[in-house]
């Protein structure tokens, strides 16, 4: 690497260099030859996560395989790079700095998160009691605005790029860089992922591309939120022909001051929230950092800041009071590019009083890999498990089916939701 005090280079300068070393130094390997494969952690779009314990350090690690018939050198490598330039921030997956070929696959390695990903532990049409949910969102803030102060807009952000360490979600971090790209950057249209897109990429009748913007990760960010909070999806597709989002839309642009029925849970400050992380016009959205601002309220009106999203079903509640304390309006909560604002996080995130919890909410874990799925069932759309086997990559449509048979899940209509394009 060049001698070049990283501080004074530019991001895209950076990651070509990480994006060289990682290409010159890209060996073939045998897998086993170096880890011992204890369990599939998830299956994705592109490849698979592997559970492996490496045989000489005895290190378990998470080796992310990436398929070579659909993916491209330059498209592993720039995930890598990102990957391995992000990982100094707590709250975004480490990296090992191991990447290596195989015949089939490109393979990096990362480290391991004990609890899997944020998706299984969401109960369906129950959501997160409050604090646990505000404890994620704090740390995904932290790492999204990390992102962005780096120029970068990760793209991807759902319930499944949440990797925790707990079930009570203390320690969280993002993952899954492959679709992350330097905010500005023009892009084409690809099929993706539905009830996260934002508005302005649901619009197919827009043919040209896009450029990447931070707007489009806040509003991932704002669904996010909306998922842990209820256990259910907002809408299907933030379009007009949705009727969840048209009735969203019409009290966000002020044309009824009737509230949403599946948004009369929240809090009037709650709302206030949504309605700057979901703005529908993409310029209005504010930033991701604003969010910090509303931590001290309370988020749901069953007048228990411990208290779950409400909407139905039993489920244990959180004792202890508390919540996540956050000091002034967040503003300075901020992570720029600097080290030294790193660190600031840090301890900001260590002086948080956070209160003893009661055993998490059990839920039926799926297997392997999920997805998020819906269920049209009374007042919205609810989470289903989706086997990642299933999902069909060419059009990212979702097979939507139960999330497994013994699973607190109701029975609900299946979805199938038709593809729409986003672009990559
Ligand atoms: N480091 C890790 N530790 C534990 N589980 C992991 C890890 N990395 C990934 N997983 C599991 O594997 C799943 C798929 O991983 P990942 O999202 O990186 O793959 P992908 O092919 O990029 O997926 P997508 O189709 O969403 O783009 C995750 O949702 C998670 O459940």
């Amino acid at each position: 690497m060049s001698s070049s005090p990283l501080g004074s280079r530019g991001n895209m300068d950076i990651l070509e260099e990480l994006q060289l070393i990682a290409a010159q130094n890209l060996e073939r390997l045998e897998v086993n030859k170096y880890y011992e494969v204890i369990r599939e952690l998830g299956k994705g779009t592109y490849g698979k996560v592997d559970l492996v314990i490496h045989k000489i350090r005895g290190t378990k690690m998470a080796l992310k395989f990436l398929r070579k018939k659909t993916t491209k050198l330059k498209s592993f490598l720039r995930e890598y790079s990102i990957s391995l330039y992000l990982s100094p921030c707590p709250f975004i997956i480490n990296m090992f700095g191991i990447a290596f070929e195989t015949d089939d696959y490109y393979v990096f390695a990362q480290e391991y998160a004990l609890s899997g990903d944020l998706f299984d532990i969401i109960p369906p049409q129950v959501g997160l009691p409050e604090t646990v949910a505000k404890r994620c969102v704090h740390q995904v803030a932290i790492a999204l605005d990390y992102l962005h102060c780096k120029k970068l807009v990760h793209r991807d952000v759902k319930p499944e790029n949440i990797l925790i360490f707990d079930r009570e979600c203390r320690k969280v971090k993002l993952s899954d860089f492959g679709m992350t790209r330097r905010a500005g950057s023009p892009v084409k249209r690809v099929s993706g992922t539905i009830p996260y897109t934002a508005p302005e990429l649901c619009d197919t009748s827009r043919h040209e591309g896009f450029c990447v913007d931070y707007s489009t990760d806040v509003w991932a960010f704002g669904v996010l939120l909306f998922c842990m909070l209820t256990g259910n999806f907002p809408w299907e597709k933030a379009l007009p022909t949705d009727s969840f989002y048209q009735e969203f839309t019409r009290w966000q642009r002020r044309r009824t001051g009737t509230v949403p029925s599946q948004w009369r849970r929240f809090t009037e400050q709650a709302l206030r929230m949504f309605r700057r992380l979901l703005s529908v016009e993409q310029d209005r959205r504010c930033s991701v950092k604003e969010v910090f601002g509303y931590f001290s309220h309370s988020w749901m009106l069953d007048g228990d800041s411990n208290g779950n999203g409400g909407g139905g079903g039993e489920r244990e509640r959180e004792r202890g009071g508390g919540g996540v304390r956050v000091e002034g309006d967040g503003s300075s909560t901020s992570s720029s590019s600097g080290e030294e604002d790193e660190e600031m996080l840090v301890e900001r995130m260590k002086q948080q009083t956070l209160s003893p919890l009661s055993p998490p909410v059990s839920v039926e874990r799926g297997t392997g890999g999920t997805k998020v799925g819906m269920t049209e069932s009374g007042g919205g759309h609810h989470f289903v498990s989706v086997s990642t086997t299933s999902s069909v990559p060419s059009t990212n449509s979702y097979d939507r089916m139960p999330r497994d048979s013994n699973s607190n899940q109701p029975p609900g209509r299946i979805l199938v939701a038709t593809p729409i394009e986003i672009c990559v």
